[in-house]
């Protein structure tokens, strides 16, 4: 289910709880991602463009249950890839199955705790930041007898926004 939460709205579903407990969730979200953003963009003494970045950020709340494995199957999840969008931020229940390639090329399995977030730079970022910042491959690996639930926010910049205010160098 998508929900394109610069709206605020989840049309039909708008009294539902289960909407408002995405769209408090999604706002909270986009918080964190304008923290980083901002740091980012501090750091690489391009501030002054902030704010029409943030302006021009549209956002998707992705939700995403991956089942448990069944006996003698294998490569249950998600193929490899990295993301187009700028921003990729990840929740997800207690069971661990992200996997994520370093730059020597080193697959890590990601193990994070409930209260955390997996902020995940995509091709969009890499492309803005000149490479300095490293959009990785990543995939989901399921094991084990648990279905996991993640949640999946994506920050998309609208179309110009990238190639017109690059970090310089
Ligand atoms: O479920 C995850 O942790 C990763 C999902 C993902 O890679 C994506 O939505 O692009
Ligand atoms: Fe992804």
């Amino acid at each position: 289910m998508d929900f394109k939460t610069s709206q605020i709205s989840c049309g039909q579903m708008e009294t539902d709880h289960f909407c408002e407990t995405m769209l408090s969730y999604a706002k909270l979200v986009s918080e964190l991602e304008q923290k980083v953003n901002r740091m980012v963009f501090e750091s690489y003494g391009v501030e002054k463009n902030y704010e029409s970045h943030v302006g021009s950020t549209t956002y998707l709340l992705r939700v995403m249950k991956y089942r448990a494995p069944q006996m003698d199957e294998s490569e249950v999840g998600s193929q490899t890839h990295t993301d187009k969008s700028f921003i990729t931020i990840l929740h997800q229940n207690q069971v661990n199955a992200l996997e994520v390639q370093a730059r020597n090329g080193q697959w890590i399995a990601v193990d994070f705790p409930l209260a955390s977030f997996v902020v995940m730079a995509g091709d969009a970022y890499m492309a803005w930041s000149n490479d300095r910042i490293h959009a990785p491959r990543h995939q989901v690996n399921m094991s084990g007898n648990k279905s996991r639930y993640a949640n999946g926010t994506i920050f998309i910049p609208q179309r110009d926004s990238t190639d017109t205010r690059r970090a310089s160098g």
